[in-house]
Formats: structure tokens, C-alpha cells, sequence
């Protein structure tokens, strides 16, 4: 044996020793979150590359065969944004939520339960998964009420009712039906779309919808995966845990402004009602979810009450 032949067994014995060391530490890991709900946002920023999409699906797969029951709500803002743009229809926001008229539900449904939806899910079953795609639709999973914002108007301070179309608030979520696949080798995948009660469409923020599944379920953990560290502050420094007030002060100063806001609202709303903790992670990260998940210091920004 060459020198260099030797050099790469160490190496090849050093690699195999440091995978054996991280499959050992995620153990206690595995063991804490075996039975475990977990719902998993995925932003459609984070979907951008397909070596990403690639180790999210295997993550997922990974957590389901190890006997955690995985629920992904996927969202696709700027996938409808794009689509929207080629078809030369405006668009615009309020705190973060598109104003969706007629044509813009129709756009967003067929983006978000077409091909995104379809996108995962063959993602997944691709590396060994069985998962099942749905939106807010099916068997009533998410029926849906229109959201309802108020502004003060600064020169007034009357109080103004935005109108925001066909925004709308998830109002009730079929547990039973997503319990089924807890029992099962099945991985649900939802599209953030609800069913209004007079049949209608509405358009959901999917960081609502996956509070509002997390809430349904009683989920231990709430992963909004995005295209940021976590939550910065005003230094653009990562902020590793974060507290109600402190979320509060933020958006009240500006610090967290746009799509975060509505990412924070669920966090606080899903931890104050049966979510053990939401975490806000870095979905450019490769493996993201094992690191939260399998490691001692996780990733991202956490919020809830005990780690
Ligand atoms: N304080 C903040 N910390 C981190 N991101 C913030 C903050 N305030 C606003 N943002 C914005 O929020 C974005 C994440 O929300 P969004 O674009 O809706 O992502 P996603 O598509 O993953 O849901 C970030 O890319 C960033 O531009
Ligand atoms: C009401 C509202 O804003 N709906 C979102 C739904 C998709 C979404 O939330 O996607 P991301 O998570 O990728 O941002 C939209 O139309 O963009």
C-alpha cells in the first residue's frame, strides 16, 4: 500500500467515525420525537434548488421512518408571483398577504394544488416516501372564513375595515382526517388553499395554515422553514430564541416587517394554543431539519415555552 492509499483509509476510517458519532448523538433525539407530530411550513423560497428539494425530501422521509409523523404545508408566494407577472396581472400586499381577487384565486389555486403540490410530493415519493398530496379541500380539511384586517387611518383614526378578496382565515380543521395518516406510512402534503362554507375559494397564508394544522393536531413542534437565518435583529444579527413582547416591539418598530410578520402572529397564536414550540429555520441550509431536529443546539429562531 502507497502512502497516499493509506492516508485515504485514515481519512475513509476518520469519515465513517464521525457518521457513526451523529447517528449515535441523534439517538436521544429519536427517542424524544418518536410518536411526535411535527408540522413542517416550506416556503416557496426555500424551495428554489433542486439539491435543496432533494435533502428535504429525504429529510422528511428520514423523520417519518423513524417513527415521527410528518405533515408538510407548502407555500409557493413567489412561484404565484411569477406566474401572475406572465400573465400580466398586479399584484399587491397587506402585511405581508397578497390582495387576491377572482383571477388571482384561480391563479394561486391552480399554482399552489398544481404543481407545487405535485412538485413535493413526487420529491418525496422519488426518495422512498409514500406521500399523498391535498389541499384545504379535501375531506374539508381546512374550511375557510375571509380575513377580516383593520387599519387606523392616521389622519382620521377612524378605523378601517382593508379588503383583501379572497384572503381567507382557516376556521376549522378536520384532525380525524390527518390523524389516519398517523398510523399509516403515509406523509400528507397540503396545499394552503380553504374551502369557504358557501363553496368558495380562499387563498391562505401557509404559515396560518400550517399554525392552524399544527393547533388541530396538538403538534409538538411547528418548523417554518424560510430564506433567512431566523428572525435578525435591527444589527441583522440571528435571534436564537425569542419572546412574545420581545416579537411584539419588533413588528411594532419595524424590525420585522413584510412576510415575517405573518410567520411571527402564527409562531406566538400556535405555542398559546397546544403547540409545544414553533422554530423559524434556514431552508437554504442543507439538512435543516435533521439539524433542528438531531441536534443538541437546533438552528434557527425558537419560539415557545420549554426546549
Ligand atoms: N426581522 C426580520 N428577520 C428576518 N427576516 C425578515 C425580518 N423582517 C422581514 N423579514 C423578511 O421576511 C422574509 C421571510 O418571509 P417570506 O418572504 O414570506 O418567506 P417564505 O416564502 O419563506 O414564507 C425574509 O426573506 C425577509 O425579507
Ligand atoms: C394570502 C396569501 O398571502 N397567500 C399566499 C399563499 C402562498 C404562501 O404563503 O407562500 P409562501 O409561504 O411561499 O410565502 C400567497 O398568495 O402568496
Amino acid at each position: 500500500m502507497t502512502e497516499q492509499e493509506k492516508l485515504d483509509k485514515q481519512e475513509q476510517k476518520a469519515r465513517y467515525l464521525r457518521k457513526a458519532k451523529t447517528l449515535s448523538e441523534a439517538l436521544p433525539y429519536m427517542r424524544r420525537y418518536a410518536g411526535q407530530t411535527i408540522v413542517i411550513k416550506y416556503g416557496g423560497h426555500a424551495m428554489g434548488d433542486d439539491d435543496l428539494s432533494h435533502s428535504f425530501a429525504h429529510d422528511v422521509v428520514l423523520m417519518k421512518q423513524v417513527g415521527m409523523n410528518p405533515v408538510v404545508v407548502h407555500g409557493g408566494g413567489p412561484q404565484i408571483g411569477r406566474m401572475l407577472e406572465a400573465l400580466q396581472i398586479k399584484s399587491s400586499f397587506i402585511d405581508g398577504l397578497r390582495v387576491t381577487d377572482k383571477d388571482t384565486i384561480g391563479i394561486a389555486e391552480m399554482v399552489l394544488s398544481g404543481s407545487i403540490n405535485k412538485g413535493i410530493v413526487a420529491s418525496i415519493n422519488n426518495v422512498g416516501g409514500q406521500a399523498v398530496g391535498l389541499s384545504g379541500k379535501d375531506s374539508n380539511l381546512v374550511i375557510a372564513e375571509p380575513l377580516r384586517r383593520t387599519r387606523k387611518d392616521p389622519d382620521s383614526n377612524i378605523e378601517q375595515v382593508l379588503d383583501l378578496g379572497f384572503v381567507g382565515y382557516p376556521k376549522k380543521v378536520n384532525a380525524d382526517f390527518l390523524r389516519m395518516f398517523e398510523e399509516s406510512s403515509v406523509i400528507p402534503v397540503i396545499a394552503p388553499i380553504g374551502l369557504g362554507e358557501n363553496g368558495e375559494t380562499y387563498n391562505i397564508n401557509a404559515d396560518t395554515m400550517a399554525g392552524a394544522i399544527a393547533e388541530a393536531l396538538g403538534a409538538t413542534r411547528l418548523l417554518l422553514l424560510t430564506d433567512v437565518e431566523g428572525v435578525l435583529d435591527a444589527n441583522g444579527e440571528l435571534i436564537s430564541e425569542m419572546t412574545e413582547e420581545k416579537a411584539r416591539a419588533m413588528i411594532a418598530d419595524g424590525t420585522i416587517s413584510g412576510g415575517m410578520i405573518p410567520k411571527i402572529d402564527t409562531c406566538i397564536h400556535a405555542v398559546d394554543h397546544g403547540v409545544g414550540a414553533a422554530v423559524i429555520i434556514d431552508g437554504r441550509v442543507k439538512h435543516a431539519l435533521l439539524l433542528e431536529l438531531f441536534t443538541e443546539h437546533g438552528a434557527g429562531s425558537f419560539i415557545g415555552h420549554a426546549k
